[in-house]
């Protein structure tokens, strides 16, 4: 599989892979009173998966628009493998593989088929059954796409994103429709990309998912990044986030909780009294002295430490809270 380099407008820009593949520099879009994208920035290294995650209308989809040249942006700029999206196009476009949100097959054309517009558009000689077989569709290689499956769909318009060997992959929600062996087998392939060289950015609701399969993450919210931080990092600030909350029917007599060593807080609620352990380790023997003390637990459950939880905080809860998205600035970045 080779990439044919022959479009004039392939001359300038990073050939040799040690450049960023994306750079995305104070990027901002707006649609009238709308502000899609807000300032943002980010790069994407050869070798690297960036998780690219957002609530609904977070901009996400606006971002990758931009840079494949579908939409101009309002100010900043946007490189792929050192080119320009909106002076050469067609060198981007040979250069990266998008599997969009929403995705439009020739109905009538088999997945073989498909794969062979791909290569032409693509300018890439390309042989389809080593991507059908990567994204477990050789046993349908010659059937209309029009009788596919929502997966089968799927692993088609990944298999297309693949031709030519592509420098960045933007995947837009990768595992969307997919069964778990349909899951597990992208999984496989977005690691196998990575280590050939490749950069990923893989756009996604799904935490869960960014957390098993990224190796930096970037929190979109109101267009631009709330945190980013690689999955290590954010997984260090998650557990130094945990705690352990307790609800009480009612304060025990005979003991000051506010004074109980791992206590570190304590609020009086409509559901009862809520005690705050900050360390998680020190929930046992809080729980213990407030038994002794013939105080009635209601509840019991821990808090934070996960990447689902710090999502919410950075973007629902925030919204909610403020009227307005969380910003970078508020947020540490
Ligand atoms: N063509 C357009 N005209 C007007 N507003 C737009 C247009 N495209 C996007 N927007 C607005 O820009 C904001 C960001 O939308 P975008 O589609 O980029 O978000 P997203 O993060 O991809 O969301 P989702 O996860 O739902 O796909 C939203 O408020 C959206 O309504």
């Amino acid at each position: 599989m080779t990439r044919t380099d022959s479009s004039p407008d392939d001359r300038s820009g990073d050939r040799t892979g040690a450049a960023a593949r994306l750079e995305v520099d104070s990027l901002t879009k707006r649609y009238g009173e709308v502000t899609a994208v807000d300032g943002l920035s980010l790069r994407v290294e050869a070798g690297e998966v960036f998780g690219f995650l957002g609530p609904n209308g977070a901009g996400k989809s606006t971002t990758i628009d931009v840079l494949l040249d579908f939409v101009r942006p309002t100010s900043g700029s946007v490189r792929v493998c050192g080119h320009d999206p909106q002076t050469a196009p067609r060198a981007v476009r040979r250069r990266v593989g998008v599997l969009p949100e929403a995705t439009g097959y020739y109905e009538r054309a088999s997945a073989r088929e498909h794969l062979r517009f791909a290569a032409d558009m693509k300018g890439a000689d390309h042989t389809p059954e080593q991507t059908l077989e990567r994204v477990g569709l050789t046993d349908a290689a010659d059937r209309p796409v029009g009788g596919f499956s929502k997966g089968m769909r799927q692993r088609i318009g990944l298999a297309m994103a693949l031709v030519g060997q592509p420098d960045l992959l933007v995947l837009d929600e990768p595992l969307a429709g997919l069964d778990p062996a349909g899951a597990r087998r992208v999984r496989t392939l977005v690691r196998e990309e990575r280590d050939r060289g490749a950069a990923v950015l893989l756009s996604s609701h799904i935490t869960e998912q960014v957390e098993t399969l990224c190796d930096r993450v970037g929190i979109l919210s109101g267009g631009d990044l709330a945190v980013v931080d690689t999955v290590v990092g954010l997984r260090e600030r998650l557990d130094a986030d945990r705690s352990v909350v307790l609800t009480l029917a009612e304060r025990p007599a005979s003991l000051a909780i506010e004074s109980l060593d791992g206590v570190s807080g304590v609020s009086e609620r409509e559901a009862g009294v809520r005690v705050t352990c900050r360390d998680p380790t020190a929930a046992g023997p809080v729980v213990a002295q407030l038994d002794a003390a013939g105080a009635t637990l209601l509840d019991m459950n821990s808090r934070g430490g996960s990447l689902e939880h710090l999502f919410l905080t950075l973007t629902d809860d925030e919204r909610e809270a403020t009227g307005r998205p969380a910003t970078a600035r508020e947020a540490g970045r």
